[in-house]
């Protein structure tokens, strides 16, 4: 398989079909952008979005919503052996909802991982390779209704004109340790930028060739983290493109306590990232980390917030705090808009209804007064 930005993809498409379909017209599109600097990727992809996209939901939530038990240390990994149609079901659900990207499954899934489970390094990577897969597929399956004009439309016109990327998702080394160290960045002492560039090297490897359109670092906790990322982009001359998010407990500083603005930095000047922002992270605290990411880049801004609740990592349970807004959550987008952020979605805890309400903002159809009501 090969990436959306890859001519090969083009060709193959061309030379089976002699009627252009919706995806030969998304290809080509994307075909065009082969000789073009990876760093203005994400531009013209957003202008093909009409100038902001949609990413999708929370997905491991998703899939917990729908009956999955990912009480696991591969947490929503755990679904690309036991329950992988659960994992096409939601990334079908967000693209019926009007997500433009869509992350795969592979968030928690590493080679590390799956070995401690007992699985061989070979079984580890083909499972990773899958992750990307089934996005691609559950992507098919949606151009393919869209064609046939089978899908029930929330706005007219939208979907059938659809661009969907897919990003090959990497959760932190704390988010593989399943010890708390995802949501505080502290890693110790003995954790230098050699281990982590060990750490996540071949599972980059695996997902650069793996199809996937781009590279989704998710929930980044620290500096040093998002410097190990950097490295290995460049050193393992990877190439498809990036983005690099970060997550955020105050509004100022990742939960390691490095200051956002330094981490923006990093990825920054890391020429393969095309696109630098925050998820995982309260609503609240979003406009002013938009704020502060623009004052060191002009790269697009990516931003999808978890739904306001709290993780308590002791007891396995989203806390509500209290501060979160359901209601609000959709009318901040335009507020997020305004301040310079071009890529929106949602993460932990939110759905599909968050998304289509989203789409719908975008797309000028709703003036931001969806109600959306996060699982209870
Ligand atoms: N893409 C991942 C998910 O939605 C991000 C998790 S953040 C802890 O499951
Ligand atoms: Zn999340």
């Amino acid at each position: 398989m090969h990436n959306a930005f890859s001519r090969s993809k083009i060709t193959s498409h061309l030379r089976y079909s002699s009627t252009p379909s919706y995806r030969d017209v998304h290809t080509l599109f994307m075909g065009s952008l082969v000789k073009e600097e990876t760093s203005s990727l994400m531009t013209k992809f957003l202008e093909k979005c009409g100038g902001y996209a949609v990413v999708d939901g929370g997905f491991a939530t998703e899939l917990q919503r729908h009956g999955a038990d990912i009480n696991d240390p591969l947490w929503s990994a755990k679904c690309l052996i036991t329950s992988p149609h659960l994992v096409t079901k939601v990334h079908l659900d967000y693209l019926e909802s009007g997500a433009n990207i869509i992350i795969t499954a592979s968030y928690q899934a590493t080679i590390q991982g799956f070995v401690a489970k007992g699985l061989s390094v070979g079984e580890a990577e083909s499972l990773l390779r899958r992750s990307v897969e089934i996005a691609y597929e559950a992507r098919e399956i949606f151009y393919n209704r869209c064609t046939k004009g089978s899908w029930d439309f929330d706005y007219a016109g939208k979907a059938s004109g659809q661009p969907v990327l897919v990003a090959a998702s990497v959760g932190s080394y704390g988010a593989y340790l399943a010890d708390g160290s995802e949501y505080s960045g502290i890693y110790g002492d003995s954790v230098s930028k050699e281990t982590l560039k060990d750490f996540h090297r071949r599972r980059v490897q695996i997902l650069e060739k793996s199809g996937a359109d781009l590279i989704a670092f998710e929930a980044i906790p620290n500096k040093l983290e998002a410097e190990a990322y950097a490295d290995l982009l460049e050193e393992e001359e990877i190439d498809i493109p990036a983005w690099f998010s970060f997550t955020s407990k105050d509004g100022v500083s990742v939960p390691r306590g490095d200051s956002v603005v330094e981490c923006a930095k990093v990825a920054d000047s890391c020429k393969k990232v095309v696109a630098i922002g925050i998820n995982c992270t309260s609503p609240r605290f979003i406009h002013d980390l938009i704020i502060s990411l623009r004052q060191v880049t002009r790269k697009p801004i990516v931003v999808y917030p978890n739904s306001g609740e709290v993780y308590d990592g002791l007891n396995k349970k989203w806390i509500k705090s209290g501060e979160e807004s359901e209601e609000d959550f959709v009318s901040y987008v335009s507020k997020w808009r305004d301040e310079g952020a071009s890529l929106f979605g949602g993460c932990c805890r939110t759905t599909p209804n968050t998304i289509r309400a989203i789409a719908k903002v975008l797309s000028g159809e709703c003036p931001a007064a969806s109600k959306i009501k996060f699982e209870q």
